[in-house]
């Protein structure tokens, strides 16, 4: 379970990215954050693996306050969190294979992580996860020789080998076309299902989160302006997230746009 506490984060420069944030996300959810660019998604997802770090409030995993963990503490935590990034952030000149391996390094120690000796356990986890995401036969190919849709479902992979308990997924869809968007939707969902990792995704395209979401957090100018089951949710309740009528540029199509 991830509990926010009052949280609140300030930017350097005065910028407040979270006000007062208090909210419970338990074992197994699947959520998805909404809100207009800058409303702060990618800080509330950040927040949860420290890539952005809360100024105020407690953030507790799984009961621990996590805001007071030092490196070691915060390095265990990471190992448990999944993280998935709209530009896929995998090395381009290493392998399929190679780049899914790189989720089991937080496992290992620092020499064998170094070497990149990875057991052939590890290996045979990461290619039944590269199975799961239906790229398996990529696993000898170079990352950058992926289309954007591939790439992405090898750091999924690559997130799964990890063994995480938490999959945070920042705008994971922003760079793929609407049939491809679907692809990687329903990877998390599935995953998510059939594993029971709790996933929080940050999308801005109303048409998605409905479609995949079980429970949807609305943001804007930092703060949560709406949080339900999306069986509650409607184009009013994208309204008053968003603070303004609904527009086509908010939806992402369907498989059959292209
Ligand atoms: N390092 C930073 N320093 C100062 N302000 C920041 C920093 N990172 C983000 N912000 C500001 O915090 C606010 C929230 O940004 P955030 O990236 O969390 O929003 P978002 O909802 O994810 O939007 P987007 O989809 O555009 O990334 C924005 O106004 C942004 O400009």
């Amino acid at each position: 379970m991830i509990e926010f506490k009052n949280v609140s984060l300030t930017y350097p420069n005065g910028h407040q990215g979270l006000k007062n944030i208090n909210v419970k996300i338990n074992p197994g959810e699947f959520i998805v954050v909404v809100g207009l660019s800058g409303a702060g998604k990618s800080t509330f997802i950040r927040s949860i693996n420290q890539l952005v770090k809360p100024t105020d409030g407690e953030l507790l995993i799984d009961g621990k306050n996590t805001l007071a963990y030092k490196e070691r503490e915060l390095k265990n935590l990471r190992k448990n969190i999944g993280m998935i990034f709209q530009n896929y952030n995998l090395v381009n000149r290493m392998s399929v294979l190679r780049n899914v391996l790189t989720g089991r390094l937080g496992h290992m120690g620092t020499l064998k992580s170094l070497l990149g000796l990875f057991s052939q356990e590890d290996k045979e986890l990461a290619i039944s996860n590269l199975q799961r995401v239906g790229i398996e036969e990529k696993a000898y190919v170079r990352a950058d020789q992926l289309s954007g849709g591939q790439q992405q479902r090898v750091s999924i992979a690559r997130a799964l080998t990890q063994k995480p308990k938490y999959i945070l997924a920042d705008e994971p869809v922003a760079s793929l076309d609407p049939p491809t968007s679907h692809v990687v939707m329903r990877d998390l969902k599935k995953i998510n299902q059939e594993l029971g990792i709790t996933t929080i995704v940050n999308l801005h395209f109303i048409d998605m989160a409905m479609e995949y979401a079980d429970r949807i957090i609305g943001m804007r100018a930092g703060e949560i302006v709406f949080d339900g089951p999306v069986s509650t949710v409607n184009e009013k309740t994208f309204e008053q997230i968003y603070g303004r009528p609904i527009k086509e540029a908010d939806m992402r199509g369907s498989v059959d746009d292209e």
